[in-house]
C-alpha cells in the first residue's frame, strides 16, 4: 500500500498532490486571509450557533489530530444563518497545532500564524442522510475555524486536555461524555467566509469556511498537553503529534467576505 499521507518530510503537504491531484485545485484550504482584501458583505447574517443540547460521544486520536465526536442522529446541535442557506449539523471537532507557539494554525491573517486552530466540522443534514454522503457532496460541509493563542488558562478546555492521556497513541479512542464546544467560542462571532476544501486528504473542494476573527486564549500548560499526543501507535517509534497543519494555499481569484466592517 502507498505511503500514508501525513505531515512529515516524505508524506507531508507538499507531496499530497501525488495521490490527491486536487491538492492543486482552484479552491483549496487553508488560505492566508488578507484583511484589507476581505469585502464586508452587509447581506451576511450573524452566525447562529445552537450548541446547547450537544451530546459528546468520544475522543479519538486518528494519527493526524485529536478528534471529539458528537452524536449527530438529529439536528439538535447545528449552525445556521451566517453564510449558510440551510442548517449544518455538528459532527466532530479537532485541532491543528505547532511544535512552538509561533506557528500551528492552518489559516493565517495578514501572514500571521497562530499557535493552534480549532475546527468545528458540520454537515448538511437537510440534503444528505449521513456525514459520509455529505462529505463528498458539493454543498456538504461547513467548518468553523477558531484561532488559538497562548495566554491565560482556558477553563472550558481543561475537560479536553485532561483527557488527552487516554488517546496518546494513534488509533486510541475513549468514551468522552458531557463536553460542550460552546465553551470554546470567543465573545465575538464576527467571521470571514470563503469557499474552500478539506485541509487534509482527500482535500475535497466542498467546504464553506467560516473563520472567526477573535482568537481564544489557552495556557502554555494546556498547549503542552496537545504536544504530548503522538502520531504513532504503541508499536512504532514515538512521533510527537506537532505541526499537523497544512500551509496556506493559493487564493486563485476567490473572494473572502467579512461579516463585519
Ligand atoms: C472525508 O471527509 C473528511 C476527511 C477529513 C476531514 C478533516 C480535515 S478537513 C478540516 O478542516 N480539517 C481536517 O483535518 C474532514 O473534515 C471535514 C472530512
Ligand atoms: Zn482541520
Amino acid at each position: 500500500t502507498g505511503l500514508q499521507w501525513g505531515y512529515g518530510e516524505d508524506n507531508g503537504p507538499s507531496e499530497w498532490h501525488i495521490d490527491f491531484p486536487i491538492a492543486q485545485g482552484s479552491r483549496q484550504s487553508p488560505i492566508n486571509i488578507v484583511t484589507s482584501d476581505a469585502v464586508y458583505d452587509p447581506d451576511l447574517l450573524p452566525l447562529s450557533i445552537c450548541y446547547d443540547s450537544c451530546t459528546t460521544l468520544s475522543i479519538f486520536n486518528d494519527g493526524h489530530s485529536v478528534i471529539v465526536e458528537f452524536d449527530d442522529v438529529d439536528s439538535k446541535t447545528v449552525i445556521q444563518s451566517g453564510p449558510l442557506q440551510v442548517p449544518y449539523r455538528l459532527k466532530q471537532c479537532h485541532f491543528h497545532w505547532g511544535g512552538k507557539n509561533t506557528h500551528g494554525s492552518e489559516h493565517t491573517v495578514n501572514g500571521k500564524s497562530y499557535a493552534s486552530e480549532l475546527h468545528l466540522v458540520h454537515w448538511n443534514a437537510v440534503k444528505y442522510k449521513t456525514f459520509a454522503e455529505a462529505a463528498v457532496a458539493p454543498d456538504g460541509l461547513a467548518v468553523i475555524g477558531i484561532f488559538i493563542e497562548t495566554g491565560d488558562d482556558h477553563p472550558g478546555l481543561h475537560q479536553l486536555t485532561d483527557a488527552f492521556y487516554m488517546v496518546k497513541f494513534k488509533g486510541s479512542k475513549a468514551v468522552f461524555p458531557g463536553f460542550n464546544p460552546k465553551s470554546l467560542l470567543p465573545k465575538s462571532l464576527h467571521y470571514w467566509t470563503y469557499p474552500g476544501s478539506l485541509t487534509t486528504p482527500p482535500l475535497y473542494e466542498n467546504v464553506i469556511w467560516i473563520v472567526l476573527k477573535e482568537p481564544i486564549k489557552i495556557s502554555q500548560k494546556q498547549m503542552h498537553r496537545f504536544r504530548l499526543l503522538l502520531f504513532s501507535n504503541e508499536d512504532e517509534d514515538r512521533l510527537p503529534m506537532i505541526d499537523n497543519f497544512r500551509p496556506p494555499q493559493p487564493l486563485k481569484g476567490r473572494k473572502v467576505r467579512a461579516s463585519f466592517c
